[in-house]
């Protein structure tokens, strides 16, 4: 399990409204940020293989198709807890790594629990993802089935239409009921980015589910038309920030959907370090929910190593 024990979660602090409705994001600002950190050269060499490890710790290796079968979720299952060839550990000379966690459907949990048995935290996308139409009880209850199933993360999807009609106390009465029924099981709230239509109301959730005890907060389900982007991100981890300075908890944040590249895995984590420090580098406080990005990972650390690359195809799928 990746959180330390003398790790304090986060607690529920009461809805400040006063506070949710000043909130205002400067849209050009975040674009103006976001193109920097796109255009600045990445770290090189040793320092690049290091970063690109951290990366593969953090990712929350993730299928979430309708087609998935218990043989694919095993499979995935192997991946992250022998995610690099046992080759390239050696040559790289660290000890055998492992994927921050893997992210399933609730019926994948038990699978996924067979191979995993406890190594790794296994997360269960719920309440109704990706939509998040379902009623609340219904939502509720697929949360503590998902947990007495083994799920040890859940990430849930909030209600998009309470963000679009300003509906504040709603989403932090649905978030602070998913809390509770998660128990010790970590919660994600996704906040669907995409569909929220602008930056303040991407800060406004961001600060809600925070108040109403979220341990990280999520970009996007991968399903949305627009999914992880840098101004989307920037505007949750400063949010992140300021909660921190305000109540002296750490909440984690997770970009996910459509990051499958080294070069993109490697501008989150310099997003990470430059706005919130090197705490928030671990997989604890940041996840990557990924598909694919891992297979890149390892193609990139293939070329550090022999100095050329090999085909995509020649390193196992998930
Ligand atoms: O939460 C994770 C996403 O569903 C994965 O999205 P992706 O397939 O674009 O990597």
């Amino acid at each position: 399990m990746s959180f330390p024990s003398e790790f304090k979660r986060n607690e529920a602090q009461g809805l400040d409204l006063g506070w949710v409705n000043q909130l205002k994001v400067n849209r050009n600002a975040a674009d103006r940020r976001a193109a920097s950190l796109g255009a600045r050269r990445t770290v090189k060499k040793e320092y690049q293989a290091a970063w690109l490890i951290r990366a593969l710790q953090c990712i929350d290796l993730t299928t979430l198709a309708g087609d998935d079968t218990p043989g694919r979720v095993e499979r995935l299952c192997m991946k992250a807890l022998r995610p690099l060839r046992s080759d390239l550990v050696q040559a790289l000379g660290i000890e055998p790594v492992t994927t921050g966690a893997v992210c399933v459907y609730h019926e994948m949990i038990a699978p996924a629990a067979q191979i995993i048995n406890g190594r790794i935290p296994i997360a269960a996308v719920s309440t109704a993802f990706p939509a998040g139409l379902s009623s609340h009880e219904t939502k509720v209850r697929e949360i503590e089935l998902s947990v007495a199933a083994g799920a040890t993360e859940i990430d849930i999807v909030i209600t998009r239409k309470h963000v679009l009609t300003g509906n504040w106390q709603a989403l932090y009465d649905e978030m602070l009921d998913y809390r509770k029924a998660c128990g010790e099981a970590h919660v994600k709230a996704i906040l669907a980015t995409g569909d929220l239509l602008t930056l303040e109301n991407v800060a406004k959730a961001s600060w809600v589910c925070m108040m109403a005890g979220a341990d990280f907060i999520k970009t996007s389900t991968g399903k949305e038309g627009v999914n992880a982007t840098i101004p989307v991100s920037l505007t949750m981890v400063r949010a992140i920030r300021e909660y921190h300075e305000q109540t002296g908890f750490q909440v984690g944040f997770k970009p996910a959907g459509g990051v499958a590249t080294s070069k993109s895995a490697l501008q989150y984590l310099t997003l990470m370090k430059e706005e919130l420090g090197n705490e928030w580098l671990q997989p604890h406080l940041f996840r990557i929910g990924a598909s694919s990005l891992l297979t890149d990972i390892e193609r990139q650390l293939e070329h550090y190593i022999t100095g050329s690359y090999s085909a995509a195809h020649r390193h196992a799928q998930p």
